[in-house]
């Protein structure tokens, strides 16, 4: 069964859209940053502080594939960077997967992640200018990892339910 996957930079809005999208289609949707914190039984701050980001992109790698190893149809929202890391976006380009670049601006990312940083630890110690500046160079060098996915959607000045709609229309 195909997997619906949805990527993109950190506060494009993946795990708010993969539920929304779940409740509309009825069909299961999973988090993977959700399944990285239940298997490692730790959150996602709490392995970057004991074991760092590189034991966090090995269990992000290992989780990635089992998902897309289960037969059941789903829609998976990723962490941000994973299309990045441990060459997952050639997975991103599988038969059985529709992957979906949530794309928005730094200004939208920006007015997001000012709100909601702290559970983000690559950018939870930053002040407003630093953030600006990381987003900007960060989502610079990600593009051509997120530019590997099957479709786009711009997600800019979109509420949810029109984003929504948009990738309803990708999968029709
Ligand atoms: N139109 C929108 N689409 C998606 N998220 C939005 C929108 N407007 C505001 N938000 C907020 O932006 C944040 C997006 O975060 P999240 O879904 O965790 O993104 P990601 O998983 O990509 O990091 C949430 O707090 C969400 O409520
Ligand atoms: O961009 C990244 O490298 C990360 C994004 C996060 O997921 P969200 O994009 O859902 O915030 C989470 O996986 C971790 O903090 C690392
Ligand atoms: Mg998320």
């Amino acid at each position: 069964m195909k997997k619906i996957v949805l990527l993109g930079y950190m506060g494009c809005g993946k795990s708010t859209i993969a539920q929304n999208l779940s409740k509309i289609t009825n069909i299961p949707f999973l988090d993977l940053d959700k399944c990285i914190e239940k298997k490692a039984n730790l959150s996602i701050n709490e392995i970057f502080e004991q074991h760092g980001e590189i034991y966090f992109r090995k269990l992000e790698h290992e989780i990635f594939v089992e998902l897309l190893q289960s037969s059941e149809k789903s829609i998976i929202g990723l962490g941000g960077g994973t299309p990045c890391y441990a060459n997952n976006h050639e997975l991103l380009k599988r038969e059985d997967v529709s992957s979906i670049y949530l794309k928005a601006s730094i200004d939208t990312l920006y007015n997001r992640l000012i709100h909601n940083k702290s559970k983000r630890p690559l950018i939870a110690n930053m002040n407003e200018e630093e953030m600006r500046e990381f987003i900007a160079k960060h989502l610079f060098d990600r593009s051509f990892y997120y530019n590997q996915a099957q479709h786009k959607v711009s997600v800019d000045n979109k509420s949810v339910a029109e984003t929504v709609q948009d990738i309803m229309g990708i999968l029709a």
